[in-house]
């Protein structure tokens, strides 16, 4: 870690405040068919999400998917809901609270989702009013996908096209390689491995699936995926020499051939094949959501066990924890660094750059 200032030929940093928005996939408002079918008609309209035409995909979203998912996923949600709501939403509120105090008052944080509330176009255009002249944008993806990270700078891009006085952009981005995310990962991961109750013969990286289609059409995300789970086993393996370390992929939809191995298939493979003790950890999520907790914990644990499978644990996303916080501050500040006036007091002014020691 150095400290980095502006260059002498840097002009002044002048007018304007700086801000950070951190942006995730969105969710419900409520844990109800309706909210749900609102939630889903946004997101799976988007091209960005399901690549089919539109002249085939409308019918079958409007006409078959929107009549009956809302009320299984409905079912979902409100096994995970919280006093606080929808469990992505409160994380990623207390992860931009936590930044914000990490980075003082220098520096303006809010969040922002791309489907649903509080909806991407609103938030940056109070951060805009509030006197933010430089935002930074910052997807909450570490590996890069087209469905997600590409949909948040459409529809930043959309945001944007709607203003006469635009903040100037910068985006974060992918981070699935940056030693600052594996280092919070090992130690994080770490930290509850220790914890459990039980001695795992398996640890089962799962990531979010795609289309195999769209890995085809040249997205990196599967690359980005397979790249973080090597670098992560390359942390953990020599630490939990007992631990074997498979990668798999979660969250199917449709009949489209997705990303294999499908988690689902690698937890009853494992528990068919005599392992007793698993624990699954999903390293591409940056907060916990239904997706971890209710179709990893619940119906992951529920696959596992109905194999023959014994002992069985779901580890939490970094979330708003001290590992993960102190790598989403490292991100921030060496993306801000430029931006940020030498004036500015205390820790904010020490921008510190990173240097990436394995890309
Ligand atoms: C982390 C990366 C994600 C990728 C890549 C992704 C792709 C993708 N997802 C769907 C369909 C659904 N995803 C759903 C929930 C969901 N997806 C992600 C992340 C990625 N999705 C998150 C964080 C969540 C959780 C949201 C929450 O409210 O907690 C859902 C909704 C839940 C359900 O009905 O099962 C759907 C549907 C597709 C088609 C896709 C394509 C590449
Ligand atoms: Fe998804
Ligand atoms: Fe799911």
């Amino acid at each position: 870690m150095t400290p980095a200032t502006l260059p002498a030929d840097h002009p002044p940093v002048s007018g304007g405040r700086v801000g950070v928005l951190l942006v995730n996939l969105g969710t419900p408002d409520a844990p109800t068919p309706a909210a749900v079918r609102r939630y889903l008609a946004e997101f799976l309209s988007d091209r960005r999400v399901v690549e089919i035409p539109a002249v085939v995909w409308r019918p079958i979203l409007h006409g078959v998917i929107l009549r009956t998912r809302p009320k299984k996923s409905a079912h979902a949600y409100r096994q995970v809901w919280t006093s606080e709501g929808s469990p992505l939403a409160a994380i990623t509120a207390a992860q931009a609270g936590a930044l914000q105090a990490l980075l003082g008052d220098a520096v303006r944080v809010d969040w922002a989702m791309r489907y649903g509330n509080p909806a991407l176009p609103d938030r940056l255009a109070a951060m805009k009013q509030a006197g933010c002249e430089r935002i930074l944008v910052a997807p909450l993806y570490p590996q890069y996908c087209g469905a997600t990270t590409a949909s948040v700078m459409d529809r930043l891009g959309q945001a944007l096209a709607a203003m006469r006085w635009q903040p100037a952009i910068r985006t974060l981005p992918p981070y699935h390689d940056y030693p600052a995310y594996i280092d919070a990962l090992a130690t994080d991961l770490g930290a509850q491995l220790d914890a459990l109750a039980f001695v795992p013969q398996v640890l089962v990286l799962s990531f979010h699936g795609m289309p195999q289609r769209t890995l085809d059409l040249g997205d990196p995300y599967h690359c980005h995926c397979r790249k973080t789970a090597r670098l992560l086993g390359e942390r953990l393996g020599p630490r939990y020499p007992g631990l074997r370390i498979e990668t798999a992929f979660q969250s199917r939809f449709g009949r489209a051939k997705w990303l294999e191995p499908a988690t689902e298939t690698v937890l009853a493979a494992e528990a068919g094949a005599g392992v007793r003790g698993l624990v699954v950890a999903a390293p591409g999520f940056s907060a916990d959501c239904v997706e971890t907790l209710e179709e990893l914990a619940i119906r992951g644990r529920e696959v596992f066990a109905a194999a023959g499978g014994q002992n069985y644990a779901v580890l939490s996303c970094l979330n708003a924890g001290e590992p993960g916080m102190a790598m989403l501050e490292t991100l921030v500040r060496r993306e801000l660094a430029g931006w940020v006036d030498q004036g500015l007091k205390s820790q904010s002014l020490a921008v510190r750059v990173e240097r990436s020691r394995d890309t």
